[in-house]
C-alpha cells in the first residue's frame, strides 16, 4: 500500500498496481491445491506446515489487497484503511494476544482482552498515519477535527467484528476487511475523508 504512490497517475496505473497481488494469488492457489510445490512458502504462512492452509487466511489476505487496489486505490480512504486493520490491527492482535493474552474475553476464548486493545490501537494509528501519507501526497483532504473521530469508530467496527466467534465460519482476513470498508463507506463515503 505504501507503494501506491510510485505508480504514474493514469487511470491504468492500479491495474498495475494490482499485478503483484494477483500473481501472489496465482502463486497460493498453485501450491495451495498441490499443483506445484513451494515448502519455503508453505512453511513461511502456514501454521501447520499444510499446503491447504495457503487457501484460507493467505489467499484471504491477498484477494482483499486486491480488492482494495482495484476498487479504491489511492483516492478513497475505504481501501486504506480496510489494509491498516487488516494487516496492522489484527497483525498485532495476534503477536501481542498470543504472548500476553491470558485475560480472554467471556464470549470467546480464543482471544483476549490484550488482544482485542491491541488491534483497536495499532490498526487506528496505523490508519491514520497511512491517511497522512497519502493526505500529504495530496490524494485526498482530511479533516482531522472530524476524522479521527470517525476512524475510532471504524477500527472499534472492526476490533469487535474480529472478536466474536465467527471465525470458524468466517475467517478475519475477510470479516475485518469487509467491517472495516462498511463502517468506512458508512461514516466516511467513498472519496471523503471528513
Ligand atoms: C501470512 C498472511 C496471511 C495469514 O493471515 P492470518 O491467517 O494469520 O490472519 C499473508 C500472506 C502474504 C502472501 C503470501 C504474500 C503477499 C504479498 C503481497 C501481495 C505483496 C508483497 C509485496 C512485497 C513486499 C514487495
Ligand atoms: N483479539 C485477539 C486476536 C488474537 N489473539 C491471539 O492470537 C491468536 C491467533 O488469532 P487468530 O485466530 O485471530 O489468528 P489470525 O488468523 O487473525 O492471525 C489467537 O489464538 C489468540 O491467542 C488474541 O488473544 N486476541
Amino acid at each position: 500500500m505504501s507503494s501506491w504512490p510510485l505508480f504514474s497517475n493514469s487511470t491504468e496505473a492500479r491495474f498495475f498496481a494490482a499485478i503483484v497481488p494477483l500473481l501472489n494469488c496465482i502463486r497460493l492457489l498453485t501450491y495451495g491445491l498441490r499443483l506445484s510445490t513451494d515448502e519455503a512458502l508453505v512453511k513461511s504462512v502456514t501454521r501447520e506446515g499444510k499446503p491447504e492452509e495457503l487457501l484460507r487466511g493467505p489467499l484471504y489476505y491477498v484477494i482483499v489487497l486486491l480488492v482494495s487496489v482495484l476498487v479504491f486505490w489511492r483516492q478513497s480512504p475505504i481501501g486504506i484503511v480496510s489494509l491498516s486493520m487488516m494487516s496492522g490491527g489484527d497483525g498485532f492482535a495476534d503477536i501481542v494476544g498470543r504472548r500476553y493474552g491470558s485475560a480472554k474475553l467471556p464470549f470467546n476464548e480464543n482471544k483476549s482482552w490484550i488482544g482485542s486493545i491491541s488491534m483497536f490501537i495499532s490498526g487506528f494509528l496505523l490508519s491514520a498515519l497511512m491517511l497522512f501519507y497519502f493526505s500529504c501526497l495530496g490524494y485526498f483532504t482530511v479533516c482531522w477535527d472530524l476524522a479521527l473521530g470517525k476512524l475510532a469508530l471504524v477500527a472499534l467496527a472492526a476490533t469487535v467484528v474480529e472478536c466474536i466467534p465467527v471465525n470458524d465460519v468466517v475467517d478475519d482476513n475477510i470479516s475485518v476487511p469487509l467491517a472495516t470498508m462498511l463502517a468506512a463507506y458508512l461514516l466516511f463515503g467513498y472519496s471523503s475523508c471528513c
